[in-house]
């Protein structure tokens, strides 16, 4: 019984939790039992070879939850909720398994759960081209890559691999970086005479290397995991990771969010074999070979402009094929299938010396 008349009597609303929880309970095996049902669907219609995953239903899903949300919950808390209770119905339809960049504790595994949630079965790999290898050879049914990261720009390695690649882009998910510098439990903060990272986290980091660690040798490692690991036995040297690796790898915090820019974010690729049908907001990403001739990229950027079609992103790689030759990466907003989307892809077609549509996808919700 409560002291304070004015305060809820503890006992009387820990039974109305545990009648909300009953029915809680109740109503996701109702919904669990549902996606069964949509997998029979499938298999019916599919067969056994059908894409259970659904990304522009999942898409559609969270949107519609994060719409009429009314709180006292956050829309990204509630989303991500739904999220883990999509998941597990996915797992009991048919377990995905997705390759990753590993090694375990990358920000690449982080991303990975955000958007496919805790029931699917993650694999690390040990570089962005076995993740798309795997994918291809079909011992994973969707791959996650880094992409892009806001200060640090293109990871280029991921752009490399779509040349010599047939999967599809089938959805993105962007991620807040936060670096932390971790250390071992026998650490003492002023013998660290060397610190460990990625090079883009040593970069994302720089001045307040530059500010606190001033003259202290930062070592470039293959990942931030990696380094989290070997600094767990070392009590001279730190490490910059994320949360993670902190967690994986149990490692204190010397001081939390490093990172020089505070909006500091990574956008991930899901890839896959499967075309995604349009959810509503959707993005399509392009590979487009120019000749290099004079005019080439205006060539490519004029129909966007002239069907008011809202361009992202635009990358280019030389091409491997020919010197002086140039692949475009282009990001824009809409689904191959818009109507105002076909005739600028008609177009760059006809002016391009090749085209590919790497995918169109939902645009990231979480
Ligand atoms: O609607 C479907 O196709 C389902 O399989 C159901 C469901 C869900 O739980 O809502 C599960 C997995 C799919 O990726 C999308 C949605």
């Amino acid at each position: 019984m409560s002291q304070d008349k004015s305060l809820p009597d503890l006992a009387a609303v820990r039974k109305e939790i545990d009648a909300i929880d009953q029915q809680l309970q109740l109503l996701i095996n109702q919904r669990a039992a549902c996606a069964q049902k949509v997998a029979q669907v499938k298999i019916a219609e599919e067969g056994e070879n059908a894409f259970f995953y659904r990304p522009e239903r999942e898409a559609q899903v969270l949107r519609n939850i994060m719409e009429r949300n009314q709180g006292p919950l956050s829309n990204e808390e509630i989303a991500r909720l739904f999220r883990e209770i999509m998941s597990a119905c996915l797992a009991l339809e048919r377990p995905v398994k997705v390759a990753y960049l590993g090694p375990e504790g990358t920000f690449t595994q982080q991303a990975t759960i955000k958007h496919f949630g805790h029931s699917a079965v993650c694999v690390p790999m040990a570089a962005i081209d076995e993740v798309f290898r795997e994918v291809e050879a079909g011992s994973a049914d969707y791959g996650v890559v880094p992409i892009e990261n806001s200060t640090e720009g293109v990871i280029s390695h991921t752009l490399d691999s779509f040349m010599d690649s047939g999967l599809k882009i089938s959805g993105e998910v962007v991620l807040r970086i936060h670096q932390h510098l971790l250390v071992g439990e026998n650490t003492r903060p002023e013998k660290i005479s060397t610190i460990y990272s990625h090079a883009s986290s040593l970069a994302q980091c720089r001045k307040w290397l530059d500010a606190h660690y001033p003259g202290i040798e930062r070592v470039p490692m293959p990942s931030n995991a990696e380094a989290a690991r070997k600094v767990k036995g070392e009590w001279h040297s730190a490490a910059i990771a994320g949360d993670m690796a902190a967690e994986l790898y149990n490692l204190k915090r010397l001081a939390e969010n490093i990172e020089d820019t505070p909006d500091n974010s990574t956008r991930f690729l899901i890839i896959g074999r499967q075309t995604v049908p349009a959810s509503g907001d959707d993005k399509t990403s392009l590979m487009v070979s120019m000749r290099n001739q004079p005019g080439a990229l205006h060539q490519i950027l004029e129909p966007f402009n002239r069907h008011n079609i809202d361009m992202t992103r635009i990358e280019s790689r030389p091409s491997r094929s020919g010197a002086w030759n140039y692949v475009f990466f282009i990001d824009f907003s809409g689904h191959v299938d818009d109507a105002r989307v076909q005739p600028v892809l008609k177009e760059i077609g006809e002016r391009a010396a090749d085209m590919k549509v790497l995918g169109s996808y939902p645009r990231g919700v979480l």
